[in-house]
């Protein structure tokens, strides 16, 4: 089956005025279709750029040094700026952490909902009623009444399930969340991810969902995909990763969390030393610095292993525990 979404060796760099800041270095993932990919790393791992590549929203001074960005077969990065605009919104949606951003505050809820379908050929007492019935699955109640109001006039769960019901309006095959329950209380992040959750399988999407929170990762996900300092240094199935972690970045992040990821933690933990500077990359491992498990090896960069089918990691250790 082809994938949705198929990354191969993807670089991106920003000019900066110390020099080349090497956002991302070789990144590779895919997601199947019909399935929810979690990608999970601190803060300057590099999500945000990786999202910015894919639906081309780069900043200026960003450049995509090597890769590929394949969309249900297609190279992204070979695009027109005007096909890949006809693309977002339509056969890849996003949700973003603020839904104000998505939200238009000077205009009805039902207002923006019926303009999304622009490209439909739907009268609009039928463009209405769709989005009524879009409300009414994200779990608005009195979908009817509401439509009338403002963004404004929500809460902020509420405000992010509109987000997700115009997300899914277009029934995208690729849907790119970016901490969509994140600024949530706990109780309603449960709600939503259920709801994305049940959506996603009706719609038969797949989902890049990023997130600090590794129990909404461990509840939502199929996949998750670990990245450091701009690598994708783990991935494999839920299951793989988070049972039986193969790299100490990984470890760290679950023994730091007390309750492992059944507690609700909103942010990750936190591991003792900082990422490295990206400008001046040190050579070999880049978690080596604050790695336990350090070892001369690691003077040299750690190519991806396999630690089980499905399931790999950049990690020297990797190898020598299949030795052993
Ligand atoms: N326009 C830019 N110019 C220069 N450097 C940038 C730019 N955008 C991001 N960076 C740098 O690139 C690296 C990756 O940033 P990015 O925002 O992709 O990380 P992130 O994982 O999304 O972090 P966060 O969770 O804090 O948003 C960081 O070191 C950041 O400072």
């Amino acid at each position: 089956m082809m994938a949705v979404l198929d990354i191969q060796g993807l670089s991106v760099s920003y000019a900066t005025p110390r020099g080349e800041l090497k956002a991302l270095r070789d990144v590779s993932m895919i997601v199947p279709e019909r399935k929810i990919v979690g990608i999970v790393g601190e803060s300057g791992c590099g999500k945000s750029t990786l999202i910015s590549a894919i639906i081309r929203l780069m900043a200026p001074n960003a450049r995509v040094a090597a890769g590929d960005v394949m969309f249900r077969g297609e190279d992204l990065l070979g695009r027109s700026a005007a096909q890949m605009r006809g693309l977002r919104g339509t056969e890849i949606s996003m949700v973003f952490q603020d839904p104000m951003q998505t939200h238009n505050p000077v205009l009805t809820v039902g207002r923006q909902m019926m303009d999304i379908q622009y490209r439909d050929r739907l009268t609009k007492a039928e463009k209405r009623k769709r989005a009524t019935e879009m409300l009414a699955l994200v779990g608005i109640p009195d979908p009817e009444a509401r439509l009338n109001q403002y963004p404004f006039e929500f809460s902020g769960g509420m405000r992010q399930r509109i987000a997700i019901a115009m997300a899914l309006m277009a029934k995208p095959s690729l849907l790119i969340a970016d901490e969509p329950t994140t600024a949530l209380d706990a109780t309603l992040e449960v709600q939503i991810i259920k709801r994305l959750r049940e959506l996603q399988d009706d719609i038969g999407c797949s989902i890049l969902f990023i997130s600090h929170h590794l129990g909404v990762i461990a509840e939502l996900c199929d996949e998750v995909v670990v990245m450091y300092a701009g690598e994708v240094i783990e991935a494999g199935s839920v299951r793989d990763v988070f049972h039986t972690p193969a790299h100490p970045y990984t470890r760290a992040l679950l023994e730091c969390d007390p309750g492992h990821i059944r507690e609700k933690t909103r942010n990750l933990p936190t591991i003792p030393g900082s990422i490295p500077d990206l400008v001046n990359l040190p050579g070999g491992c880049v978690f080596a610095a604050r790695c336990p498990q350090r070892h001369a090896a690691c003077a040299v960069r750690p190519e991806p292993q396999f630690a089980s089918p499905g399931h790999r990691a950049a990690c020297h250790l990797i190898k020598a525990e299949v030795r052993a």
